[in-house]
C-alpha cells in the first residue's frame, strides 16, 4: 500500500493544497493521503489563526469530492510540538508494511534540510514535491539532486496553481472577493463561521448601531460613555497591532452590556451560559458581568464569532494565552479616554509600545487591588499573571 502525508497549517485550505493533494494521489499511485492540519498556537488570533476545528472541518470539505483523501487530525489532537519525524514514526507504526510518501510544496523542499530530524524523515518516506510558482521547477531538481543522495526525492512536472492561504486572508480582510480560491463549500462555512473576520457583501459582519442604541437605553448615561471610549480604544489597538478595527470597536463595545444588570440576572446568565467558571469567579459579583455579557450577546444578538465571546467572557479576569484580540479589550478596557488612575498615563504608553508588558502590568495591578480589597485571586488570572511573566522573561532570552 502507498500511503501519502500532508501536513500544513491549512488556514484556510485552499485550492493549491487540493491541487498538490490530488496531482501527488494521481501522479505517484498513492492508496490513501492523509492531510493533517498543524496545531494553532494559543497566541494567535483567531482573525489570523482559524481555531483547530474548523481548520479539520474545511479540510473535510475541500477533500471530499477525492475517496482517496483523508484528514486525519493526529497534529492538532496530539500534546507534543507537531514536528514531522513525529508524525512519520505515528504512520510508520500505522502502516508498518506500506510504503510512505511525504507530500510538500516547492518552499517547503528548499528548506527540507533545516527541518527537526530531517536525514531521519528521508530514510522513512519518499519525498514527493509539487511546484508552487511558475518557473520554480530548475531550482526544485537541484535541491532534489542534492537531497536525493540522501533519499528519494520525487519531483512532479504539473504546473502549479499559485495561490497562498495568506493571500486568501489578506483578501478576506480586505474585503475583497476570495471565493475563486477556495472550495464554494468553504467559503460557505467560512462565512457562517464569520472566520478571519469575514464580511457579508460589503457589510460589517457586526453592525454596531443598533447596539449602541441598546446599550444607551440600557445602560446609566457614566457607563454607555465608558462602553464608547472603550470602543474606540479597542479600534486604535486593533490597527496598532493587526487585528481587525471593527471587530475590536464591536467587542470592546459590548464588554459591559450586562454590568448594571441586578445581581440575580447577572447570576441567572452565568450559570445558564454553559461556560466553565471558577469557584472564585462564582464567588465575586463583581465578575459576573463578562461571563453574562458573553453569554447575553450570543443569546439575544446571536453573535457565534468565539473571538468576540471569549474577549468578552475575559475582560476582567483575563487568562493565559490570550489571543490578540482579547488583549486588545482587556487593555482597552483599562486605558480607555475617562480612566484617571493614578499611573494610567504610563499604562496607556506600554499599550502602544509593548503589548506583553502591558497585559504583565495589567495582571498585576488587578491582583494587588483584588489582594488589597480582601478578595480571592480566580485561578485564571493567576495562570495569566504566570504566562505573561513567562513569555517576556522568553523574550528576552
Ligand atoms: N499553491 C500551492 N501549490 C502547491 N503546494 C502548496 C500550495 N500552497 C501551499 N502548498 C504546500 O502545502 C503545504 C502546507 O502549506 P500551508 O502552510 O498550509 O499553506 P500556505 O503556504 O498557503 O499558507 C506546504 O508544503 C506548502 O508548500
Amino acid at each position: 500500500m502507498r500511503i501519502g502525508i500532508y501536513g500544513g497549517s491549512f488556514n484556510p485550505v485552499h485550492n493549491g493544497h487540493i491541487h498538490l493533494a490530488e496531482t501527488a494521489v494521481a501522479e505517484f499511485g498513492l492508496d490513501r493521503l492523509y492531510l493533517l492540519p498543524s496545531k494553532k498556537s494559543p497566541h494567535r488570533s483567531s482573525a489570523e489563526y482559524a481555531p483547530d476545528e474548523d481548520r479539520l472541518e474545511m479540510l473535510r470539505l475541500a477533500s471530499r469530492h477525492n475517496e482517496k483523501l483523508f484528514v486525519s487530525d493526529y497534529e492538532i489532537k496530539s500534546d507534543r510540538v507537531s514536528y514531522t519525524i513525529y508524525t512519520v514514526e505515528h504512520f510508520r507504526r500505522e502502516f508498518p508494511d506500506a510504503e510512505l510518501f511525504l507530500l510538500v510544496g516547492s518552499d517547503m523542499l528548499l528548506s527540507f534540510d533545516t527541518w527537526y530530524r530531517y536525514e531521519q524523515i528521508l530514510e522513512n518516506v519518499t519525498l514527493c514535491v509539487v511546484s508552487r510558482e511558475k518557473g520554480d521547477l530548475p531550482e526544485l531538481r537541484k535541491k532534489a539532486g542534492e537531497l536525493g543522495k540522501i533519499g528519494k526525492i520525487l519531483v512532479s512536472e504539473t504546473a502549479p496553481t499559485v495561490v497562498s492561504s495568506t493571500e486568501v486572508r489578506k483578501k478576506i480582510a480586505k474585503n475583497k472577493d476570495f471565493t475563486c480560491y477556495l472550495d464554494e463549500n468553504v467559503v460557505q462555512y467560512i462565512r457562517l463561521k464569520g472566520l478571519y473576520s469575514v464580511r457579508g457583501e460589503g457589510e460589517l459582519l457586526y453592525n454596531p448601531d443598533d447596539k449602541k442604541k441598546y446599550l444607551k437605553a440600557h445602560l446609566s448615561a457614566k457607563r454607555f460613555a465608558h462602553s464608547m471610549n472603550v470602543a474606540a480604544e479597542c479600534r486604535k489597538l486593533a490597527e496598532k497591532y493587526g487585528e481587525d478595527p471593527e471587530k475590536a470597536y464591536f467587542a470592546g463595545l459590548l464588554h459591559d452590556i450586562c454590568k448594571e444588570l441586578p445581581d440575580d440576572e447577572q447570576k441567572a446568565l452565568v450559570l445558564e451560559s454553559g461556560y466553565t467558571v471558577c469557584r472564585e469567579e462564582m464567588e465575586t459579583r463583581s465578575l459576573w458581568h463578562g461571563i453574562a455579557g458573553a453569554y447575553y450577546i450570543k443569546k439575544e444578538f446571536g453573535v457565534e464569532d468565539i473571538d468576540i465571546l471569549n474577549s468578552i467572557r475575559f475582560h476582567t479576569v483575563g487568562r493565559a494565552g490570550m489571543s490578540r484580540l482579547e488583549e486588545i479589550v482587556y487593555i482597552g478596557d483599562l486605558v480607555s479616554a475617562e480612566r484617571d488612575y493614578k499611573d494610567v498615563d504610563k499604562m496607556r504608553k506600554l499599550a502602544y509600545t509593548d503589548l506583553n508588558a502591558a497585559m504583565l502590568e495589567a495582571f498585576a495591578f488587578s491582583m494587588k487591588s483584588v489582594i488589597k480589597k480582601g478578595g480571592v485571586i480566580p485561578i485564571c488570572t493567576a495562570e495569566g499573571y504566570n504566562f505573561y511573566t513567562r513569555l517576556i522573561k522568553e523574550d528576552k532570552k
